[in-house]
């Protein structure tokens, strides 16, 4: 079950150089599959960090969200799958046309069944978000609609996930049946802080209601001893996977 939850078990590294990114690979290899390359490292070091966290044998989630005109998004996204990222993703609310244009781009350069596949995800509702966050851009609808109602658009349009918080993974359940990728950030065992997540869950509630993997960052990243905390995140998850 370990070796289970290890392969589910994302880890973000919100770190500003390559040098703090590959000392974070080295250290959590044993207990994460998968490392988040994000915006600000991405920014900073490009593809080379992706190259040092697969030169290490671990996975790369490209957390870029793209969200522009579809062209420019399927063409960036073409980009990230030839880097040969395990997962990216866009913004649903970029739009049907956008989503399902890189989709088209990905079935022509690996088409399914193709290992070198990544998953394509698309963001949901950010987990900083509210429902006040939402009223503020002009959507009037509530979460728990807007949430299943863009993970539906995303499986429509062909896309193999979504990024959401574990608090909504019952509703995009519901809403885009068991094949389907569910990523949770927003996750905080009890012995961490909130910092500026609002929608969270603990890990072994979000195994228990069904996400397929867990981003986390501060919660190992903060702790004083960062791989005793990624352990005991593990045996949290491992514990929910062996109930089922
Ligand atoms: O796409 C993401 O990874 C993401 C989506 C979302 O809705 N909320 C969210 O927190 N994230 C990312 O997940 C990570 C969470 O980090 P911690 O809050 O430190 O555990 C950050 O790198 C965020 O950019």
């Amino acid at each position: 079950m370990k070796s289970q939850a290890r392969e589910r078990l994302i880890f973000a590294l919100d770190v500003d150089n390559f040098e703090a990114a590959e000392k974070w690979v080295k250290q959590l290899r044993e207990q994460v599959g998968v490392f988040k390359v994000g915006k600000q490292l991405f920014t900073r070091c490009g593809p080379e960090v992706v190259h040092m966290v697969q030169a290490e044998g671990a996975q790369v989630f490209l957390d870029l969200k793209y969200h522009d005109i579809p062209n420019t998004v399927a063409m960036a996204g073409l980009e990230a799958a030839r880097m040969g990222v395990r997962m990216f993703n866009v913004h649903a609310l970029g739009g049907a046309e956008m989503m399902a244009r890189t989709v088209a781009e990905i079935d022509k350069l690996y088409p399914r069944g193709d290992e070198r596949r990544p998953l394509l995800l698309a963001v949901t509702i950010l987990t900083s978000s509210t429902e006040q966050t939402l009223r503020e851009v002009g959507i009037e609808r509530p979460m728990a609609e807007m949430v299943p109602r863009l993970a539906r658009l995303a499986k429509d349009a062909g896309m193999d996930g979504v990024v959401a918080s574990p608090k909504e993974v019952p509703l995009i359940r519901e809403a885009c049946g068991a094949d389907f990728a569910i990523v949770t950030p927003g996750v905080r065992p009890a012995f961490a802080a909130m910092d500026d997540q609002k929608r969270v869950t603990t890990p072994a509630e979000a195994i228990a209601s069904g996400a397929d993997y867990l981003v986390i960052g501060r919660p190992i990243s903060a702790a004083a001893d960062p791989v005793a905390a990624a352990d005991l995140i593990l045996e949290e998850m491992a514990g929910a996977l062996a109930r089922g």
